[in-house]
């Protein structure tokens, strides 16, 4: 099975290669863990690797989300102009001035098949292998009972297309799960990103959950945010007591 690099250090020696191509990734965690800079890297890697992408905005303005990105040397402007990288946008629904400057403006958020269509238009436009929505929560916080059936829609269209996904998912702090039960078993793989208080000190570690399609590591590995984005420590466990070294790696 082709796999589908994430370029991020030291993800894809967890992976044991990366995500295998056309599956769809839940990306949980609580506020501030690090999903939108994870999933922008991941975009911002494939674009490096000449993989088309596109990134779903459904929490910030498309002009901030640029700017983000900037911020970690991830300028998205020319790939934009050369159609290989497209911004989706639903946060404003067409008001004030994005609809002069956005491309790809879904109007009315609470229709998922309109959402689809504009996804479906992009997709299909620049040809992309990588797609993040960020976040899938968005689509259904008003009507949980819709969870399940948005993802598996979502799901049908981009593995459909051959895109390799990251649906990213809000949850709160202290919360278990990953976003919801209907969710969880719909999606292919779940990453989660966790923000955990050890001895008066916050540490960063992600864990993967479930991969469909390869085998990964199954311990908490402790991740940074630098000014170049996400750096994970492969070799490294973060223990209840705080992070331990690996005897051999990973
Ligand atoms: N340049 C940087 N260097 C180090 N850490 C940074 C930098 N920029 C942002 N961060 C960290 O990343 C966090 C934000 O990450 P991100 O926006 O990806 O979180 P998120 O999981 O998407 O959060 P939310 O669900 O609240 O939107 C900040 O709270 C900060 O701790």
């Amino acid at each position: 099975m082709k796999k589908v690099k994430t370029g991020i250090p030291g993800l894809d020696e967890i992976l044991h290669g990366g995500i295998p191509e056309r599956n769809v990734v839940l990306l949980s965690g609580g506020p501030g863990t690090g999903k939108t800079i994870f999933s922008q890297q991941f975009l911002w890697n494939g674009l490096q690797a000449g993989e088309p992408g596109i990134y779903v905005a459904l929490e910030e303005h498309p002009v901030q989300v640029r700017q983000n990105m900037e911020q970690f040397g991830w300028d998205v402007k020319p790939f934009e102009e050369k159609g290989i990288f497209a911004l989706v946008d639903a946060f404003t629904a067409g008001v004030g001035k994005s609809k002069e400057y956005e491309k790809y403006i879904v109007q009315d958020l609470t229709d998922v098949r309109e959402f689809i269509d504009v996804l479906r238009q992009a997709i299909s436009d620049i040809g992309a292998k990588r797609v993040v929505v960020d976040s899938v929560t968005t689509l259904y916080i008003n009507k949980p009972a819709m969870a399940r059936s948005t993802i598996l829609q979502l799901k049908r269209v981009l593995a459909g297309t051959g895109c390799t996904s990251i649906f990213v998912s809000q949850i709160s702090v202290g919360e278990t799960g990953f976003g919801g039960p209907g969710v969880e078993h719909g999606v292919d793989g779940i990453i989660r990103l966790d923000l955990d208080e050890i001895d008066g000190e916050l540490y960063r570690s992600l864990i993967v959950w479930k991969m469909r399609g390869t085998s990964h590591s199954m311990r908490r590995h402790p991740f940074d945010i630098t000014s170049n984005g996400i750096f994970v420590h492969s070799d490294k466990i973060l223990k209840n007591t705080g992070v331990e070294k690996l005897q051999g790696g990973e």
